[in-house]
């Protein structure tokens, strides 16, 4: 089976989650796309979309999903999203399609989080992918050096500004022992608008596929 493969049957996976006439919190990257084109066979069941990026926007617009505006929902149920990396205790990196600010965001709203992702992704310490961490532009040679006092090597992603007119610094090997604090830390530089570790707001259940079939982890 293939990867491509493992992610749509752990994407295909998360329906048997989405309550009837819920709204459904939606990620963004490759394995979340499989989640949307899955989603609309259900969508007549389901009250719309609140999204996490222009991309995922346009492909649930595409096929007719309606998409709400975040600002006008207080609450929702489930929020389906992939992942980079995700260690044992459900703490992951995301970011590597650059929408992490929107992502934690959504994210936060959502009861529940559920991770889709094959088994490329399982790591049991986060670091080998390198944490993006979204910043404003006149702050990046500044937040460049911060980051490098923690140990790791900041590179500006090329060509890459994000939905929010951002860019995004990718930092080389960090090993994230302790993501909690990791989290914390690079928020609290100056200019940085979110990094891509998402251990505060963990994922609640992860789908992993895998070539014997897709495992559920909580
Ligand atoms: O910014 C992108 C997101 O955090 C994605 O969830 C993450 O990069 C995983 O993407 P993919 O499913 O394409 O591996």
């Amino acid at each position: 089976m293939t990867q491509d493969e493992m992610k749509r049957n752990a994407a295909r996976a998360a329906l048997a989650f989405i309550p009837a006439n819920t709204i459904v919190g939606v990620g963004t990257g490759s394995t979340v796309n499989h989640f949307i084109d899955a989603l609309g066979e259900i969508k007549a069941q389901i009250a719309g979309a609140v999204s996490s990026s222009e991309q995922s926007t346009a492909r649930l617009k595409a096929l007719g999903i309606p998409v709400l505006d975040l600002n006008t929902v207080e609450r929702f149920s489930v929020y389906i999203d992939g992942a980079d990396e995700i260690n044992p205790q459900r703490h992951m990196i995301k970011g590597g399609g650059a929408a992490l600010t929107r992502e934690k965001i959504v994210a936060a709203v959502a009861e529940t989080f559920i991770c889709i992702v094959d088994n490329s992704k399982q790591v049991d310490v986060l670091g080998k992918f390198p944490l993006p961490v979204e910043v404003i532009p006149m702050a990046a040679a500044y937040v460049s050096r911060e980051l490098a006092k923690l140990g790791g090597r900041p590179v500006v992603r090329e060509n890459v500004i994000t939905d929010n007119g951002n860019l995004i610094i990718d930092v080389h090997d960090l090993q994230i022992t302790d993501p909690l604090a990791t989290e914390q830390q690079i928020n609290g530089i100056v200019g940085v608008v979110t990094n891509g570790i998402f251990a505060h707001r963990c994922a609640d259940i992860v789908l992993v596929g895998t070539a014997e079939g897709t495992q559920t982890l909580k």
